[in-house]
């Protein structure tokens, strides 16, 4: 086992959500480990006094910069050690606040752009849960991690489970080098994977976020039903490990054990199994390259009595191919998937659109913006997805209208 010696200091962007939450369990476990200097969300003030008042951070940060100053009121006189910051510099300021070794990037969508890079160009740490990033700048947010000697240690499932499966030799060798011919990254098919497509037009957002195995956000459970998600995390998974989009594939896999699995030149698969429980994943990018104890219960294999896996249906699932089209298009075409994706799911999750909408506005964004070159830096990355916004913008109140 490698000897620590030193304190690990943290910040963590997205603390009040499901990961931020499920790791500040993990971290509560081990306090002679880790120190919190930093906290960010976006407006759940109370939920922030709340990590304040137990985790006692330097800093802590909400993006929206009115409730940074009624989290200032709230916390009063009890912590004036805490400094509040607000805005996207709030979240910057987080990603580099000294003293950080870590940070942990788990805001949900593209508002986690910036403070992640700033992080990666700072050279920390990054546990990466915030897959939009590699969807929309993922060439860019790599290089620049290489750039500044940045280690990016994957938080997702699938992809924690991959990097797991590796061996150590990655990343200073290539997969085709390593003998890797295939990474197989599993998806539960989500709430809807056996219900009568011709009902799929009604169903409500609270049905979409139910996930049968996971509890998550209300995007990225409303990304599993659909299996956007599984799209997404396919663009993630070739550029976090630098694979040719032909060497991914997709499995149904509904009891959500094995959580993604590496396929050898000699026909080997190595697999991660876990209980569906984020702290697993968390802790394991957490201690690397220690293992630490994470909360999570063990799992009763002969309970389970049984593993399933199916071929994803790319009729039922429309968004899995249009994940599958953009990679294939290349250019820009992630960036505007990603942006586009976000639009039309927070439509559907404020009623706007029914769910089988998500995939048709997704579709005609993705067609309207076809061919458009690679963002070659930040600004013209910003700018594709502003635009991608705006013509998904437009879709949406056509169809709501
Ligand atoms: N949940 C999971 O099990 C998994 C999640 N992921 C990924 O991790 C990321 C987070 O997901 P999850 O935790 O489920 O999401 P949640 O919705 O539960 O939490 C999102 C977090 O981001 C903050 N946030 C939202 N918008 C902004 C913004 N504009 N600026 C700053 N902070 C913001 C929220 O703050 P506030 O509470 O104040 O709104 C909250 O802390 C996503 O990219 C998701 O795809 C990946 C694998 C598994
Ligand atoms: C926990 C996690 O990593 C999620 O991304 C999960 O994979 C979602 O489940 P689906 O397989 O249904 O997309
Ligand atoms: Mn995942």
């Amino acid at each position: 086992m490698v000897a620590h010696d030193a304190v690990t200091g943290l910040s963590i962007l997205g603390a009040t959500g499901s990961i931020g939450t499920s790791t500040l369990d993990v971290v509560a476990r081990h306090p002679d480990r880790f120190r919190v200097r930093a906290l960010a969300a976006h407006r759940d003030v109370a939920g922030m006094a709340g990590l304040c008042r137990r985790f006692r951070p330097e800093l802590a940060v909400m993006a929206d910069p009115d409730a940074a100053v009624a989290l200032r009121r709230q916390l009063g006189d009890d912590l004036p050690g805490v400094r509040v910051a607000g805005g996207e510099a709030g979240l910057i300021e987080a990603a580099t606040w000294p003293g950080v070794d870590c940070v942990v990037a788990a805001i949900v969508g593209a508002a986690g752009l910036m403070p992640t890079l700033a992080a990666a160009r700072d050279g920390r740490r990054i546990l990466l849960a915030n897959k939009e990033v590699l969807v929309m700048a993922g060439e860019l947010f790599m290089a620049e991690a290489r750039a500044h000697g940045a280690v990016v240690l994957p938080v997702d499932s699938e992809h924690n489970a991959i990097f797991q499966c590796l061996p150590e030799a990655y990343p200073a060798r290539d997969l085709d080098s390593l003998g890797i011919r295939r990474l197989i990254l599993t998806a539960s098919g989500g709430p809807f994977r056996a219900r009568a497509p011709e009902t799929l037009a009604q169903v409500t957002p609270d049905e979409a976020c139910a996930h049968p195995n996971w509890s998550m956000g209300r995007k990225i459970s409303v990304d599993s039903a659909t299996m956007m998600n599984k799209g997404l995390e396919l663009i993630e998974a070739c550029r976090l490990f630098s694979a040719e989009p032909g060497r991914v594939d997709v499995v149904i896999h509904p009891q959500s054990i094995v959580h993604s699995l590496v396929e050898y030149r000699d026909g080997s698969l190595l697999a991660q199994l876990g209980q569906p429980d984020m702290r697993i994943p968390i802790a394991h990018a957490l201690g690397w390259p220690e293992r630490l104890v994470s909360g999570a219960e063990s799992l009763d294999l002969a309970a389970l009595a049984r593993l399933d896996f199916e071929a994803p249906d790319p009729r039922r699932f429309p968004c899995l191919q249009l994940a599958y089209d953009a990679l294939e298009a290349g250019g820009h075409a992630c960036a505007v998937l990603n942006a586009a994706n976000e639009v039309a799911v927070e439509a559907f999750l404020h009623g706007e659109i029914g769910y089988t909408r998500i995939a048709v506005v997704v579709a005609e964004v993705l067609e309207r913006m076809s061919g458009g070159p690679a963002a070659a830096d930040l600004e013209a990355i910003r700018g594709v997805d502003n635009e991608a916004r705006s013509v998904a913008l437009q879709v949406v109140r056509r169809e709501a209208g």
